[in-house]
């Protein structure tokens, strides 16, 4: 080897070391917002949480958002979905409450009733494009600014918020978590112009920015979120299976962790950003849950073996 490769591979492995303290330093203050167990607390106080998705066409990508936020630790999850999704919803699990409002006259109306009793919503997973269901939730996602809940936009309410980005401008209890299509969509609807590929982090900084400092967590090999102000780097090891789902997984895994962090408040996330922190919290459980489900399972890995490994994965990382 000559100097040239051993210089390269120790400054490599100097930045590897670096951003392994980073890590740990960042997933430190992931504990720090997480509520203890307690024996006198009541059925809810941990979170209820509302999923704002599911068609005719999709029915596990919701049904995933709102699982993963009960195994996370929420006490209850409500599914707001189109009627011909409810049902099948249902018999997936006994343990989510589904309410098939979306394609209903009075759907905002529906689940505006919820909103007093709901601690943070995840819009998106399995919606569909349909008009009259993006109409609706762009009235659903009015009322629940109106009432200050935190909201985590995925997958098509990203489609929505994309066509109509003042809908969430300035909403700093926004949290948005594009995949690689959804954050050139947004870019381009934000800037006119193409995603620099050469300069992830500065895309993400700048979309956060222009959007009035939503936060924004663009997922890959390596996820990058930023607050416009700070910007981190998830590269929790995860695996090379990319099996439909795995968003899903994390959008509902975030919905209660932002609850959690705004509970808690900036004095126990050293300055950082409560919902960055809690955006950091769901990158890493998502990942983990991947790398322990493709441990057991190879290449047959679905998303229902990653949410098997939610209890065990939260623990390694946030109960050590
Ligand atoms: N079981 C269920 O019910 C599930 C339902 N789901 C639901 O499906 C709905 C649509 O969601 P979505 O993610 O398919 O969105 P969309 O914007 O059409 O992008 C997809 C296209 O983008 C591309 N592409 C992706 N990554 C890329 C990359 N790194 N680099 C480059 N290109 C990349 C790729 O294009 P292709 O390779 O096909 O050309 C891919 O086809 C939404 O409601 C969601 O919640 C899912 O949650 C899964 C589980
Ligand atoms: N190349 C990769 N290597 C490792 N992890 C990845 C990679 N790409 C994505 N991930 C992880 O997979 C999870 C889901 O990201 P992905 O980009 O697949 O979202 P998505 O397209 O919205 O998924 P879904 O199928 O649920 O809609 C995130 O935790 C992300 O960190
Ligand atoms: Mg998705």
């Amino acid at each position: 080897m000559g100097n040239n490769d051993t210089f390269l591979e120790r400054a490599f492995s100097l930045y590897k070391a670096h951003s392994i303290k980073d890590m740990e330093n960042t997933l430190q203050l992931v504990r720090n917002i997480i509520p203890p167990l307690s024996s006198t607390k009541h059925k809810g106080q941990d979170g209820r949480i509302g999923v704002v998705g599911g068609c005719q066409e999709y029915t596990g990508a919701p049904y995933f958002a709102a699982i993963s936020a009960l195994k996370v630790g929420a006490d209850l999850s409500h599914v707001f979905c189109a009627s011909a999704a409810a049902p099948v919803i249902k018999a997936y699990s006994p343990e989510l409450i589904v309410h098939p409002v979306l394609d209903s006259p009075g759907a905002v109306h529906e689940v505006e009733k919820w909103l007093p009793r709901l601690h943070a919503l995840v819009v998106g997973p399995g919606l569909g494009r349909d008009d009259a269901l993006l109409d609706s939730v762009k009235g659903i996602l009015e009322a629940s600014k109106a009432r200050d809940i935190p909201v985590v936009i995925d997958a098509d309410g990203l489609w929505l918020v994309a066509q109509q980005p003042a809908l969430i401008q300035g909403y700093r209890k926004a949290v948005l978590t594009p995949n690689h299509m959804e954050f050139s969509r947004l870019y381009d609807a934000v800037f006119r112009g193409p995603v620099d590929s050469d300069d992830r982090h500065g895309s993400v900084l700048r979309l956060s920015q222009a959007l009035g400092n939503v936060t924004v967590v663009q997922k890959g090999e390596h996820d990058i979120l930023s607050d416009g102000q700070q910007v981190l780097v998830c590269s929790q090891e995860g695996s090379s299976r990319r099996c439909g789902g795995q968003g899903d997984l994390l959008s509902g895994s975030l919905g209660v962790l932002v609850h959690w962090a705004l509970l808690t408040g900036p004095e126990k996330t050293n300055g950082s950003s409560p919902l960055l922190v809690a955006a950091f919290g769901a990158c890493s459980l998502t990942r983990q849950c991947n790398h322990q489900a493709f441990q057991k399972h190879g290449r047959s890995t679905t998303t229902s073996d990653m949410i098997a490994e939610v209890g065990t994965a939260f623990s390694k990382l946030f109960e050590t």
